[in-house]
């Protein structure tokens, strides 16, 4: 088990989850659920930043966690490679130049080092900000709707781009799209009503392939579950 969390958590005197018993294992974990029913609050709790509710319970993860957003929060003044090691930096570290030239390579960003992150398109700055997480290489990464600004393509290219480059570590990622959550969850959970509902995760290797049979039809169920919540 790389982190796990449980109690009640609140947001004034409603509950946003009742009986949480969350443990995170290997392998992608993604959370599903309405607008404001409080999945990137549980995100946040899991990663140790500041949320609005209160935790009534326990939490353990690992001291360093890895983050991936829609924001890719790069710095507009620094070239791709500064970006990729600047969380080195910011520790006092220094993530070797060969070792970045390997990572930028490995995300499809090879020669891109001395661009400015303005000159990268949406995805490639998705890319880049999935290289910084390979970069900090923590075990637990955790990724709030990473890939919801991006055209349908590069929204999957970037679902299986991930899926490879993170293969052996903890993911637990908050999606809208349930194409998304089953394509790459090993478990998909739906928090709905303060309370988190395993949906049955499809079989095989993951990324699912996007023309699976079972694919299509297992997301329009999820979705109508989804409407219903
Ligand atoms: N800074 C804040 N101050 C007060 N309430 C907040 C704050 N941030 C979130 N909330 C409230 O906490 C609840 C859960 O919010 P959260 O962002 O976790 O939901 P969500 O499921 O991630 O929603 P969405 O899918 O729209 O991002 C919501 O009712 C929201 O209004």
């Amino acid at each position: 088990m790389t982190a796990a969390i449980s109690g009640q958590v609140w947001l004034g005197e409603r509950p946003l989850l009742r009986a949480l018993d969350l443990h995170l294992q290997p392998g992608w974990t993604c959370l599903l659920g309405a607008s404001g029913a409080g999945k990137s609050t549980l995100l946040r709790l899991i990663a140790g930043l500041p949320v609005a509710a209160r935790l009534d319970g326990t939490r353990q993860a690992p001291e360093r966690i890895g983050w991936m957003a829609q924001g890719d929060l790069l710095q507009p003044r620094l070239s791709v490679l500064a970006n990729l090691r600047l969380m080195a930096r910011l520790r006092g570290e220094t993530l070797p130049r060969a070792r970045a030239e390997e990572l930028l390579a490995a995300v499809g960003l090879a020669g891109r080092g001395t661009d400015r992150p303005e000159t990268l398109s949406g995805g490639e700055r998705q890319r880049l900000a999935l290289a910084r997480v390979l970069a900090d290489d923590t075990a637990l990464v955790a990724l709030d709707e990473p890939f919801s600004a991006l055209d349908a393509p590069t929204r999957a290219a970037m679902q299986d781009l991930a899926a490879a480059c993170l293969v052996g570590k903890t993911m637990l990622m908050v999606t809208h799209e349930p194409t998304e959550a089953l394509r790459l969850g090993h478990r998909v959970l739906l928090l709905d009503g303060a309370a988190l509902h395993e949906i049955p995760p499809l079989p095989g290797p993951r990324p699912v392939p996007l023309d699976d049979p079972q694919l299509a039809q297992a997301a329009a169920g999820l979705l109508a579950r989804m409407r219903a919540a």
